[in-house]
């Protein structure tokens, strides 16, 4: 099976062989816990073998409702934040020409933000469309989407009427319980359901992430096959892969490398970051513990972030997610006069510049002082996607583990919301 590899060598000058064989040794027991069912937050496990019980019948229904609502509108939102839209987010701007949204997109975003501009701005684009709207919110109460879903669902019915509306309507949530299930069973929405033991952060193969990139028109059963086959590698060899991720980046942060920056040398990668922000900073960011997760766009944030990397603090490692193979091939053109002096490059492939500049990064921040790990990536295909987000949701199980938090739930996110009600004036919150 051609699948996502880790080259951790240049992570060696930094912590030997000996004290990452010591972190395995906790991976594999925390694997151990994983696995048995034994660690703490064990009742969000869900996750683990999803892909091998994501039914064939599940992925036709997604398949069908997604066909039906693009024939039926211009355009779909979908309305969610955090895991609940991050999935998405994440495959379908790796997936789609980095164009496309201005020969007309297929799917939009809402709900992941409250900022008044925004969705004034998304109301008047919707005004001469015909839209309809996946809301997605496994709690069914996040602030964000219900007010997002509140403005759109009122526009909605203002346009198309309330019968079109709820032929329009999509909602992911909870099976039983929670403000959205109560709506959608009311109004007679279509639903797909969340599986309460599988968190937030979790969801990008269940519809929560499902339904939204096959909207979008691309290949769900690639996606779900990808995370399988990851499985399935990782049962067959002590989930090696992400273990030894999850084994480095603690040898690291043991050593007081406290950040660790996600690293894309491809723009279409930005959103798989923000992703893994949420699944690591989330599941690990407890007890004043946890390494932070940031991320930079190179060779763009060459420019902006990279005096830092070279010469700041030197707290920082990073991994660099590396896809070998582009999608397009584009050479650099020959001049004549050759006043920019670039004619070194002339015939060469744009992704022999962009690769050496990769490398000559790797090498310049390894010697300043700033450790590497490389997550390579055969190609951007929703398959290796799916190897890709399996990878690092276990690796993510196995890193909690070995920090001794609870990484599947976060009680850290209600402090800021219970201000906001009380703010607000929300009945129960206090002054
Ligand atoms: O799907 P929900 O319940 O709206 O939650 C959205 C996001 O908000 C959080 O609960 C944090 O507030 C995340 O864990 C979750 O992904």
């Amino acid at each position: 099976m051609n699948r996502v590899k880790l080259d951790y060598s240049k992570v060696l000058p930094f912590v030997g062989e000996k004290e990452i064989s010591a972190r395995r040794e906790k991976a594999s027991q925390a694997l151990k816990g994983l696995e048995n069912g034994t660690c703490k937050g064990s009742e969000f496990l869900g996750w683990l073998d999803l892909p091998a019980r994501i039914t064939s019948e599940e992925l036709d229904r997604i398949e069908a409702c997604a066909a039906r609502l693009r024939a039926e509108t211009d355009v779909v939102v979908i309305v969610g934040i955090g895991g609940s839209y991050l999935g998405a987010k994440a495959v379908i701007e790796s997936m789609a020409g980095s164009f496309d949204a201005f020969s007309g997109t297929k799917v939009v975003f809402a709900g992941h933000n409250v900022s008044e501009d925004y969705l004034y701005e998304l109301q008047e684009f919707l005004k001469d469309k015909k839209f309809g709207i996946c809301v997605i919110s496994k709690s069914g109460t996040t602030t964000e989407p219900a007010v997002a879903f509140r403005l759109l669902k009122e526009q909605l019915i203002g346009q198309e009427g309330v019968q079109v509306s709820r032929q329009r309507i999509v909602a992911i949530t909870d099976e039983r319980k929670g403000a959205l299930r109560a709506l959608a069973d009311k109004e007679g929405y279509q639903t797909f359901v969340i599986p309460d033991n599988v968190g937030g952060r979790y969801s990008v193969l269940t519809p929560v992430g499902l339904l939204p990139v096959a909207i979008a028109g691309h290949d769900i059963r690639a996606l779900v096959k990808g995370a399988a086959d990851m499985r399935t590698y990782g049962k067959e060899n002590g989930a090696e892969l992400s273990a030894t991720y999850a084994a480095v980046r603690n040898a690291l942060y043991e050593k007081g490398y406290t950040i660790e920056i996600t690293v894309n040398f491809n723009p279409k990668l930005h959103y798989v970051a923000e992703w893994w922000k949420q699944l690591y900073g989330e599941s690990e960011g407890k007890e004043h513990k946890g390494i932070f997760p940031a991320s930079v766009d190179f060779t763009t944030d060459l420019h902006s972030m990279g005096q830092y990397i070279q010469e700041g603090r030197r707290d920082l490692f990073e991994t660099v997610l590396s896809v070998e193979k582009t999608k397009h091939q584009l050479l650099v053109p020959c001049d004549a006069h050759d006043l920019d002096k670039l004619n070194y490059l002339a015939g060469k492939r744009i992704d022999e510049v962009n690769k050496m500049a990769e490398l000559g990064t790797q090498l310049a921040h390894v010697d300043g002082g700033v450790p590497n790990i490389r997550v390579v990536i055969p190609e951007l295909t929703e398959y290796y996607l799916g190897q890709l987000f399996y990878f690092y949701e276990l690796a993510c199980g196995i890193s909690g583990g070995i920090l001794g938090v609870n990484t599947f739930d976060q009680p850290g996110v209600e402090a800021y919301k219970n201000n906001m009600f009380m703010l607000l004036g929300k009945p129960g919150y206090g002054k």
